[in-house]
């Protein structure tokens, strides 16, 4: 089998290598000729180089690749996709061949290129995960679509992607562009583990006044249980790196963090459609603050540096809550997944989705066994739902701020407890006549429920 890929950065060169080892014949380019040259020389190191063609254009990868043509693209994401898609029919490519976009694409471009192109050849969508590490030895792919050429690529997939209990992390998840909507929610879930470890980090070091060597060896002693994960553990590895001064390395890094906008858009999205995935939208939100407070007018007004209160805490609670939380991240993305699949008829298949997410992925997790039978286990867990309001409540005492982990609390206290929706009801309709909802499910006015001969003014 032969496919093209264009694109041979991080995650192109590792996939590429990773194809040609599992027996695929590969036609790479990319603009700059050292990227080719680089792969070409891992190529020749593994002893693999007589599958790969390093083509200088996509006129020439066009010409040698045999009719029905599969290319894969891993450009970055927004107009380049369009650039590289505008230059391969250029150079040829035509109705029956096959262009995947792999990159971290908007689901919303991904709709509006299906039908550009759809006289073209057939534009497919799959996002990946694993990063450099996953696309080298087995990522997580998360495919959609049933456009002709699949058939070609998919025995190929599911020998390339990571495996989990013998079965493949790579699905057609959907139909449509989900693949890159499920791919998006990956990264807001991701976005929100990363900074629910940080604030627990967080907790332990300023709250509790542990060296980030300590908090390593907490972080350490939680994955050899059921709270194992990548991020845990690669969190942990951070945190115990030392310079050459015995200076820690986190000590070493700026605090302000970027993103590329799988994050944002999952945000957008979320409110776009109405479903709530406050840990996910918080930990946007927390990457913007580590921003704002670098400009200088900001710096004064919000960056002076307040005491904070120093706290005992107990680890096992600790543990529970982070647990527990976590959980909840992973709940919210399904709920806007699952929500999204309805709006747009994407017969998204959960369990699929799922079963990408077990290996390979940046966001896998042992508890993700748990998950995989349903959310539903995670409000019976009591003792760990105590844990989140008591190690929230104790956080925020120290002054330092937790911005997943209280809206992740909040998320949950209000699914759990009494609402106070109905007095937002009655004041939208005290000042503006929008009408209320009564228990019965009847649309009515305040005036109709009781006397009001004046209203406040
Ligand atoms: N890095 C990661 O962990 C992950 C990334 N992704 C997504 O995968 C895609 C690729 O990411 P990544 O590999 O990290 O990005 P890189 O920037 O490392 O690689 C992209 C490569 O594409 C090349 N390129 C740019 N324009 C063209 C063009 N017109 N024709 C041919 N080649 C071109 C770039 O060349 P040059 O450098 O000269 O511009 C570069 O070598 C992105 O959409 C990203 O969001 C998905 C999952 C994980
Ligand atoms: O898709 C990924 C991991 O799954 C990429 O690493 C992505 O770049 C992460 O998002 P951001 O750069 O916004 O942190």
């Amino acid at each position: 089998m032969q496919v093209a890929l264009v694109g041979l950065g991080v995650m192109g060169k590792n996939l590429a290598l990773n194809l040609i080892e599992k027996g695929m014949t590969l036609v790479a380019y990319d603009k700059n000729p050292d990227a080719g040259a680089e792969l070409l020389s891992c190529a020749q190191s593994l002893g693999v180089e007589e599958r790969l063609h390093i083509v200088s254009d996509l006129g020439d990868m066009v010409r040698r690749l045999e009719p029905p043509r599969s290319v894969l693209l891993l450009v970055p994401a927004g107009e380049l996709v369009d650039a590289v898609c505008n230059e391969l029919i250029e150079a040829g490519v035509s109705k029956g061949d096959i262009i995947v976009d792999c990159g971290n694409s908007n689901y919303k471009d991904g709709i509006a290129r299906k039908l550009k192109y759809q006289n073209k050849f057939e534009f497919a969508t799959m996002g990946i995960s694993g990063g450099a590490e996953g696309a080298r030895h087995g990522p997580a792919m998360m495919a959609s679509g049933s456009e002709g050429g699949w058939e070609r690529l998919v025995p190929w997939f599911e020998k390339v992607a990571a495996s989990y209990n013998s079965e493949s992390c790579f699905a057609r998840v959907g139909q449509s562009a989900s693949g890159h909507f499920v791919k998006m929610v990956h990264n807001g879930i991701e976005y929100a583990l990363m900074q629910l470890i940080a604030e627990v980090y967080h907790l332990l070091r300023i709250g509790t006044g542990r060296s980030p060597k300590e908090v390593a060896e907490i972080f350490e002693s939680w994955s050899e249980g059921e709270l194992n994960s990548y991020l845990l553990s690669i969190s942990r590895h951070i945190l115990s790196l030392e310079d050459s001064n015995q200076t820690p390395l986190v000590d070493l890094i700026d605090n302000k963090v970027g993103a590329k906008g799988t994050g944002l858009w999952t945000a957008q999205n979320a409110l776009e459609l109405g479903i709530a995935v406050p840990s996910l939208v918080a930990a946007v939100q927390a990457r913007h603050l580590t921003n704002t407070i670098s400009t200088l007018a900001a710096k004064e007004m919000t960056y002076q540096a307040k005491e904070t209160q120093k706290i005992d805490i107990d680890l096992e609670e600790l543990k529970s809550a982070f647990y527990f939380a976590s959980l909840l991240c992973y709940r919210q993305g399904l709920a806007l997944i699952k929500g999204a699949s309805r709006s747009h008829q994407w017969k998204v298949d959960l369990a699929k989705t799922l079963q990408t997410w077990r290996a390979g992925c940046i966001i896998r997790a042992d508890y993700l066994d748990d998950i995989a039978k349903g959310v539903d286990f995670i409000d019976t867990l009591e003792n760990e739902a105590k844990a989140l309001r008591s190690i929230t409540g104790q956080a925020i005492q120290t002054g330092l701020a937790f911005p997943v982990l209280a809206s992740t609390q909040t998320y949950i206290a209000t699914l759990s407890t009494p609402s106070n929706g109905h007095l937002v009801q009655a004041q939208r309709d005290y000042f503006g006549e929008h009408g209320i909802k009564t228990h019965s499910g009847e649309t009515s006015h305040l005036t109709d429920l009781v006397d009001l001969p004046e209203k406040v003014r």
